[in-house]
């Protein structure tokens, strides 16, 4: 997941897509890029680092303009560390075309061949979005043939787009002298919403947060495969581009990686996190009686609904036991196991008085590498807790992700062929307890009775788009230059097999 925004105003926008992009800077901490354009012309700045780093007050003022986009990126393909991949992605034919994409192309392979070979495009860094948008410049050049723009053409791309991309693709794309489309592909794994201002601003972002934290009112989604263009103008014409859709967000989005105060496909993050949490106790009081846990304790930040909740049923005193240090990132989205295990420690501290002499139960939103679990659960033993208990608000993560999350392999996820009492040993904790997936889905689907489902593919290792095997999971993750060779290394070294704990 990136978080990605765009927007087509009667006034300079390089502030709002700054503000937007704070607002989104969780979804994404390792390069970040905003594109405007006056005039027909385009001006971009993107680089590594977090919104705050990467922008300057002159890379400001060097974007003039009244419309534009914007995007976080937490790189899910090609090489993390490579700044060329940073987006905004710029194409000069036809017309001109900037985009930003949220998701994970699973056929960006075929499509890059497909390019050179028949469209005869070049395409010059491993990111799946450079694909996507070439595709899309390609479909769009043939759909208006060297006549003027019609928002029916920029339909016909997206059309042709859904019938040739596979995977997970929330896009936004600023057409130069014409206005901006924003489109979701046929299953909707990806959030995108749109709002407006009371000036007639028209605004797209990954989260409703973005929306409403600039000043605009959220008007609702973009629905699986439909396609939004708006001229500069302002104008709005909206087409459903695919054949056939079905609604299957990603859960994960629920559980950890939006905020808890965005609402996403109608159902609201926070309410879906105590709901979470209340599903939650009945699996704690049927493995560990309320009466032997002293203290409930977060895991801060993302698990804080679920944990307020579960203490609320449970009737057992929420405290908090770890203080976060605000200037250190989220740990789970960060390139290379080695870099994520130090800034647990650097990110969390004990408040040694909450732990001392008691039982604790942690609370987890999700446990996926283990990486937090072990430290935090050897932090609260060395600050002197009898009983250490964990809890995840989600189930075991035991399959990768293709759609827009970094977890490739199914190596490095701590739950994957291993027995709830195996990672038990494994984390050291004295009780281990995780929802299940069907519970789950009921939790966080309880908001929304009208969706098909969900992606929860990390989960029950379904993959909605229906066409993903062993063989594609290998490849997209031989495709992989996430971390340093050595930092994998080290991530496979640091979790011992079953067998070994
Ligand atoms: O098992 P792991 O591989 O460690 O991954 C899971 C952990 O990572 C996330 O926290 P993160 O620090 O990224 O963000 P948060 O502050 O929003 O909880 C998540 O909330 C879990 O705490
Ligand atoms: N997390 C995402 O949405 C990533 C977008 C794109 N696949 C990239 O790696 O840049
Ligand atoms: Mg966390």
């Amino acid at each position: 997941m990136c978080g990605i925004v765009g927007v087509v105003s009667g006034a300079p926008v390089n502030q709002l897509i700054y503000d937007a992009l704070l607002l989104l800077q969780h979804r994404g901490q390792d390069a970040a890029g905003i594109v405007t354009q006056e005039e027909r012309k385009f001006f971009m700045h993107k680089a590594k680092g977090m919104v705050r780093d990467v922008f300057r007050t002159r890379n400001m003022r060097a974007l003039p303009g009244n419309s534009g986009l914007g995007q976080v990126r937490y790189p899910t393909a090609g090489n993390a560390f490579n700044e060329e991949e940073a987006q905004p992605f710029y194409v000069n034919a036809p017309f001109g075309i900037v985009l930003v994409h949220n998701g994970n192309l699973t056929n960006a392979d075929v499509l890059r061949a497909e390019l050179f070979s028949t469209d005869h495009r070049h395409t010059n860094t491993d990111s799946d979005s450079e694909v996507l948008l070439n595709v899309f410049a390609h479909e769009l050049e043939h759909a208006t043939r060297g006549v003027a723009l019609q928002p029916d053409d920029v339909f016909k791309a997206v059309r042709a787009v859904h019938r040739r991309v596979r995977g997970s693709y929330a896009v936004i794309a600023l057409i130069a002298g014409h206005g901006l489309v924003a489109f979701r592909d046929p299953y909707g794994i990806r959030p995108l919403a749109m709002g407006r201002s009371a000036e007639g601003a028209v605004v797209f972002a990954s989260e409703s947060v973005a929306i409403e934290g600039t000043g605009h009112e959220f008007q609702r989604d973009v629905a699986p495969g439909e396609a939004l263009f708006v001229d500069l103008a302002g104008n709005l014409s909206a087409q459903q581009c695919a054949e056939k859709t079905q609604h299957f967000p990603c859960v994960f989005e629920y559980v950890y990686l939006a905020r808890p105060d965005s609402v996403l496909d109608g159902i609201s993050v926070y309410q879906a996190r105590l709901n979470l949490g209340a599903s939650l106790a009945k699996r704690v009081v049927s493995t560990v009686p309320p009466s032997d846990i002293d203290v409930i304790i977060p895991i801060p930040e993302s698990s804080r609904p679920s944990a307020t909740q579960l203490a609320h049923l449970l009737g057992v005193p929420y405290r908090e036991g770890f203080v976060k240090n605000r200037y250190v990132g989220r740990t789970f989205i960060m390139p290379g196991q080695e870099v994520r295990k130090k800034s647990v420690r650097q990110k969390l501290n004990v408040i040694g008085s909450e732990f001392k002499g008691r039982n604790v139960l942690l609370v987890d939103d999700s446990i996926v590498r283990g990486t937090t679990s072990r430290e935090i659960v050897q932090m609260a033993r060395e600050a002197g807790a009898r009983k250490v208990y964990l809890a995840s608000a989600a189930p075991p993560v035991r399959y990768p992700n293709v759609y827009g999350i970094d977890m490739p392999t199914s190596d490095e996820l701590v739950a994957h062929s291993r027995t709830v009492e195996e990672v038990r040993a494994l984390i050291g904790c004295d009780a281990l307890i995780y929802q299940d997936v069907d519970a789950m889905k009921k939790a966080v689907g309880a908001g929304n009775p009208a969706l098909s489902g969900f992606d929860a593919s990390c989960f029950d290792g379904v993959y909605v788009t229906g066409d993903i095997g062993p063989d594609d999971i290998a490849r997209l993750n031989a495709g992989r230059k996430g971390g340093t060779e050595d930092e994998e290394d080290a991530s496979r070294l640091a979790l011992p097999n079953a067998a070994d704990a």
